[in-house]
């Protein structure tokens, strides 16, 4: 088998190219992406390049919200050390609020020396900041509920209360603490009215803080109202100020509100691995990874360890007792399974004819199989010359008629077909 496979570059060329022909006919206005001034017309800049973004894994946070998700002291060591050999650029923690053992533990996450950055996620207030200050962390993601539904039945303040609470409190973590990134997130953002929310973002950008946050705390946003948002906040806010996504996945969007809210100029995407959170979740790492794996393939390879996927995935599973779904991105027990005759002859010969990104890169396996009621010819024929058997045009034919009357009734695994291969030529 992996004499006929192609190389991975056969895959990115393939990537580049209709990613390529993808903006050439689009006609959206182009992100601000940053120049790459390595770029030639033989080697043009990636559409979205893994540069323009960094990855906050909030598995720690938003994860510890997931129902299964209590993870102990030494699981939460686990999961940053396996994140940080990852290379995740952030890793953002629970609220230090929650109890004392929390407060400890994000002091010994921070105190690991780890490259990733920690920050943690509080409340809009002076107490939650006052207790956070002292965990060592990298920064604080500050947040407040904009929508009327999180204003009427959260904390009930109104958006000039909002302001004012977001100006008393940036002001002393900028006075008393200016080496912590500070981020504003408008929790709820898809259910606030506009004019809020660019008030809100406004006022907070014109106070210095690094991030804004765009929370799709529901999961209700469409991929274009992610995209028309973020054009929208980027247009009131500092150039230097970045713009993360949260996106829910109650709707079945988190990756591609992800993806869009980078298209549109996002500089930071929220992720948990698996996607465990509040409810079914958020973007998950590697749904993610996946999807703009495809638009710089090379810039992912660069920045990230992405065959160590699966061992997180695994990790997360093993914690939260559950198995990783069968459909999983890239590492599902059959994200790579390949079974219909048609696809089979084709990826022998290529397997980027059926598969969009190879799964090597991501430190997984693709598996054949060859032997079902769905297989044909060429499949058998390429099984067979692996086993060193060769038939004749018309035994061929027969033998895979054979296997796949078979097959209707009974599920046949590569032992049972290597059988009836090797039955068939001596029979
Ligand atoms: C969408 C999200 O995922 S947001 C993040 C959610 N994360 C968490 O909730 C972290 C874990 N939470 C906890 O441990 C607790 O809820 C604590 C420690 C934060 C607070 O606990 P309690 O004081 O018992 O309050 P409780 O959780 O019942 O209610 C929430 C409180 O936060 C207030 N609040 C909600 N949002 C904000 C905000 N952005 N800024 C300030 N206060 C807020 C509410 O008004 C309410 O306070 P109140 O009783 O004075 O009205
Ligand atoms: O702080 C944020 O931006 C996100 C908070 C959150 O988990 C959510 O809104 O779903
Ligand atoms: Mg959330």
């Amino acid at each position: 088998m992996s004499s006929n496979l192609l190389s991975i570059d056969i895959y990115l060329a393939y990537l580049i190219d209709i990613h390529q022909a993808d903006a050439q006919n689009t006609a959206r206005e182009a992100a601000p992406m940053t120049q790459d001034p390595t770029a030639t017309a033989e080697h043009p800049a990636p559409l979205i390049p893994a540069r323009s973004w960094a990855i906050i894994d909030s598995t720690l946070r938003e994860g510890e919200q997931f129902a299964r998700g209590n993870f102990k002291t030494d699981d939460k060591i686990e999961i940053a050390r396996a994140l940080d050999a990852f290379g995740a650029e952030f890793i953002e923690v629970t609220t230090p609020m929650v109890s004392a053992q929390t407060h400890a533990d994000i002091r010994r996450l921070t105190g690991l020396g780890l490259n990733a950055k920690f920050l943690t996620h509080v409340r809009c207030h002076m107490d939650d900041v006052q207790r956070a200050v002292d965990t060592g962390v990298d920064g604080l993601d500050l947040l407040f509920g904009t929508s009327s539904f999180l204003r009427e039945f959260s904390h009930g303040k109104n958006i000039g209360q909002i302001i004012d609470s977001a100006q008393q409190v940036i002001s002393w973590i900028k006075t008393n603490h200016p080496d912590l990134q500070i981020r504003f997130s408008a929790e709820d953002t898809f259910r606030s009215e506009e004019a809020d929310l660019m008030a809100v973002y406004k006022a907070v950008s014109d106070l210095g803080v690094h991030r804004v946050g765009l929370a799709d705390t529901v999961g209700v946003a469409t991929p274009r109202q992610v995209y028309t948002l973020v054009r929208e906040v980027r247009k009131v806010i500092h150039a230097e100020c970045g713009i993360e996504f949260h996106g829910h996945n109650d709707t079945g969007c988190a990756v591609s509100n992800a993806y869009e809210a980078v298209e549109a100029g996002a500089t930071h995407i929220d992720t948990t691995i698996l996607g465990i959170g509040e409810r079914n979740g958020i973007t998950p790492l590697g749904g993610f990874l996946a999807r703009m794996f495809t638009f710089d393939p090379q810039g992912l390879i660069d920045k990230y360890n992405l065959d160590l996927l699966p061992e997180l995935d695994r990790m997360i599973a093993r914690m939260v007792d559950l198995p990783i779904p069968w459909n999983n991105y890239l590492t599902g027990e059959f994200a790579y399974n390949h079974k219909a005759g048609m696809h089979l002859k084709a990826i022998y010969l290529n397997p980027g004819a059926y598969e969009a990104i190879p799964p090597g890169v991501f430190g997984v396996g693709r598996r054949i199989q060859a032997a079902s009621k769905v297989t044909g010819k060429h499949a058998i024929a390429y099984k067979a010359r692996e086993m060193g058997l060769h038939y004749g045009e018309d035994a061929l034919r027969r033998v895979t008629d054979h296997i796949k009357a078979l097959a209707e009734h009974d599920e046949l695994d590569d032992e049972h077909l290597e059988t009836l291969l090797r039955e068939w030529v001596s029979a």
